[in-house]
């Protein structure tokens, strides 16, 4: 360890390297051990851990530049990382031998070189050449097995000679066939890249910030973090999907790639196809990265660029391999979506759940069209194991939909790391940790969970009391006027229309929201609690089983862990929170106020009985408020489309797949307009605003799920970027 403290590659990356020109062999032969070491150790984060230190820009930077002295100075070895694959297998799961090797491919974001490898390309095979682009899917990388057209294991890409079994994990993707379609090849292994649809990744996320979970960085993350789970049923959970994209081996191989693509979905298995095109010029392959670029948002998966390769599969074999890569193919990535900027300050947010979240404060910087002036730390830890301090400079990254991070320091500009505060910032209660977090354990005695805990209660997925939001609850803890929860139902329109910003009519309509607040259904009151663990899904569930709120008060935890969705660990986190005396006081002290949470679940009559949907895209609501109205109604909502399925509800930037999906099975899809007529022919009433642009909506509310944790009034909000 001391000797790689020394190793400026691991922490510190200088990206501006002396020319190797200046370089004297000695020069280059150390540089080239620690680049070496400095990588080992990334890949060893990056893969098996899960939890790199440094950013992509930054790693690509360390490669190339080892690459190049390797080159230079003549100084290549086999153990050298730049001749092999960068994982590894991990040490829980059983490892399985590749049957092909899974190799990597050659990557660059520079549009010169994409034309240096058609140079080599058209140097070093006969014939015409022609390419297929598509897109660079970001996910896991898998080995798909098929033995007589029946799925028997799936492994992970590991060091791409073994790799780790996660055939159970894989079966649970509904996607993937568990039998292949007529007219596949007997025995066949095929390569894909298991993703988490960003939707769904939105929708996981929300629910998991709802239930006082950690959200996952990106989707690239889930998915990974996903299906390395030892236990299958937690991936079962987890909404992933595959897109297939090689023929690994086969009884009978296609001649081209474009053949083979169109083969793989004969067989049964997904590909891309919106985005798919064959090209005779290296410039129509660079175009069709820069069109891609321009979509990239509007599609339902994450990607990191093109991959071109070379369609003649005979060509292909001319190229070959090295140890590392095929020859025959190049990955042109996209630009970063990250910006060098300096950190003004760190302040330190307290959540609804007590957790402790550090945000930095930057100099603003324009990272990708977007200015960023804040950016998550994530937690104690992070910052320790960064050394990261106000007034250095940082990298910001800015990944799909989540909020911008603080990535990696680029320049440490100050002497030692920023003090983690040992108290709550706002209550003083002394701090506890829980592995990487912190929590201020003060509960509804800090003003800031009181806060969290109220705008939960009122927000959207809880009580849906219009005219509580953070400025207001937070005028209403601050002036002393609401303390706990239950204080809500004892304001006056007299000491409301005091505040500052508030008149009779303010006063009168919020005091009517909450009269009205008072008949929730059990699911909503339930999910309202903000019981760490239980989001809106688990909620509905818990209504459904127990049919009443004295019966989930009393239930035991093996009773609750009966219960769809819930675990041995969510029933002991439901049974402690309604056990805890301060809790049960607040739910006594609120039923005392005339809150009377009724039975929703299936309450509303059959009118959907028997029919069967799924709801994809962005809706005006959201998917579970959807899926709680047709249910309530006596239908089923189910995640995938099947034979089974009545109608796909597809909202704006809906992904393809289940559209895909619901032609196959011959089952209508719905936009939302329709699906409110359809409501409205069953007599029933839809909530949704359909008739503005809706669409933006989920992204806004999962931007704010996401920094639900880490919002709170008097500190700057991170959704406000
Ligand atoms: N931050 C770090 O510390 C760190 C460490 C190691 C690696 N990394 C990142 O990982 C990258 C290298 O990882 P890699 O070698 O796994 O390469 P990669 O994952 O970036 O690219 C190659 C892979 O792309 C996948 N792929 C996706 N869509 C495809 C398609 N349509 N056709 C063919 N293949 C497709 C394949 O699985 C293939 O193995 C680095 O460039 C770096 O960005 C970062
Ligand atoms: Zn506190």
């Amino acid at each position: 360890m001391t000797e790689q403290a020394s190793n400026p590659y691991l922490r510190d990356p200088l990206t501006d390297f002396t020319p190797v020109e200046d370089l004297t062999d000695e020069e280059a032969t150390e540089q080239v051990e620690l680049l070496r070491e400095a990588i080992r150790e990334h890949d060893y984060r990056y893969y098996v851990e899960n939890d790199p230190v440094i950013g992509d820009r930054t790693y690509d930077a360390l490669f190339t530049r080892l690459r190049t002295l390797e080159d230079a100075f003549d100084l290549t070895a086999d153990d050298s990382p730049t001749q092999r694959v960068g994982g590894e297998p991990l040490d829980e799961l059983d490892t399985v031998e590749h049957r092909v090797p899974m190799l990597s491919i050659a990557q660059s974001g520079e549009a010169e070189e994409v034309r240096e490898f058609d140079d080599r390309v058209r140097r070093e095979v006969d014939g015409e050449v022609s390419y297929t682009c598509e897109p660079k899917f970001d996910g896991l990388s898998v080995e798909v097995v098929y033995d007589d057209g029946v799925f028997v294991q799936a492994a992970t890409r590991g060091d791409g000679e073994t790799g780790d079994d996660v055939t159970e994990q894989v079966k649970t993707i509904e996607s993937i066939p568990l039998r292949l379609r007529e007219g596949a090849p007997d025995d066949l292994v095929v390569r894909g890249e298991v993703v988490m649809p960003r939707d769904e990744f939105q929708e996981h996320n929300r629910d998991r910030v709802e239930a006082g979970k950690d959200p996952f960085a990106n989707p690239r993350n889930a998915a990974a973090g996903t299906l390395r789970q030892l236990d299958p049923s937690v991936a079962a959970e987890r909404p992933l999907d595959c897109y297939f994209y090689d023929v690994l081996d086969a009884s009978e191989v296609p001649p081209t790639n474009a053949a083979e693509h169109e083969a793989l979905r004969e067989w049964g298995l997904r590909t891309e196809r919106d985005w798919y095109e064959v090209v005779e010029d290296v410039e129509d392959a660079i175009d069709f990265r820069n069109r891609l670029g321009e979509a990239r948002e509007n599609l339902n998966f994450e990607i990191d660029g093109t991959v071109i390769k070379v369609n003649d599969r005979a060509q292909c074999e001319q190229l070959g391999r090295t140890s590392r890569e095929v020859r025959w193919a190049f990955a042109y990535k996209f630009p970063a979506r990250s910006e060098v900027t300096e950190i003004t300050d760190i302040v330190v947010q307290v959540g609804r759940t007590g957790r402790l979240t550090p945000v930095a404060l930057l100099e603003p910087v324009d990272v990708g069209g977007v200015t960023v002036s804040r950016a998550t730390l994530h937690n104690p830890d992070e910052i320790a194991e960064m050394g990261v301090n106000v007034g250095d400079a940082v990298r910001v990254q800015r990944a799909g939909d989540v909020i911008p991070y603080v990535e990696e320091v680029v320049d440490k500009r100050t002497e030692g790391t920023y003090a983690f505060p040992e108290t709550c910032p706002v209550c003083g209660a002394e701090v506890v940790r829980d592995g990487p977090l912190a929590f201020c354990p003060d509960g509804l005695g800090c003003p800031a969970q009181v806060k969290g805990a109220i705008e939960h209660y009122a927000a959207r997925s809880g009580l849906d009391i219009e005219g509580l939001g953070e400025e207001r609850v937070e005028q209403l803890v601050e002036s002393g006027l609401v303390e706990r929860l239950p204080d809500l139902y004892d304001l006056t329109a007299e000491e409301l229309a005091e505040l500052e910003g508030w008149g009779q009519k303010s006063a009168e309509n919020l005091l009517a929201e909450l009269e009205a607040s008072k008949s929730p259904a059990l699911s909503a009151f339930l999910s309202a609690l903000g019981i760490p663990e239980v989001g809106a899904a688990t909620a509905r569930n818990l209504a459904r089983e127990f049919g009443s709120l004295e019966a989930v008060l009393e239930a035991s935890p093996d009773e609750l862990e009966a219960v769809d969705d819930v675990g041995e660990k969510v029933a002991l986190s439901i049974h402690d929170f309604l056990t805890t005396p301060e809790n049960r006081e607040v739910i006594d002290d609120l039923l005392a106020h005339g809150v009377d949470p009724e039975v929703d679940v299936e309450t509303g009559g059959d009118a959907l009985a028997g029919l069967t949907f799924v709801f994809t895209g962005s809706l005006s609501v959201t998917r579970s408020e959807a899926q709680e109205l047709v249910e309530a109604h006596g239908a089923n909502a189910t995640s995938s489309v099947s034979g089974n399925t009545d109608y796909l509800v597809a909202g704006e930037n809906a992904g393809q797949s289940k559209q895909d999906d619901a032609a196959e099975n011959d089952v209508p899809v719905l936009d939302e307009s329709e699906f409110r007529d359809l409501l409205a022919e069953h007599g029933i009433e839809y909530l949704g605003d359909d008739s503005e642009a809706s669409g933006s909506d989920d992204t806004d509310d999962s931007v704010e799920a996401g920094a639900d944790e880490t919002s709170d009034s008097e500190q700057p909000d991170l959704t406000d970027f």
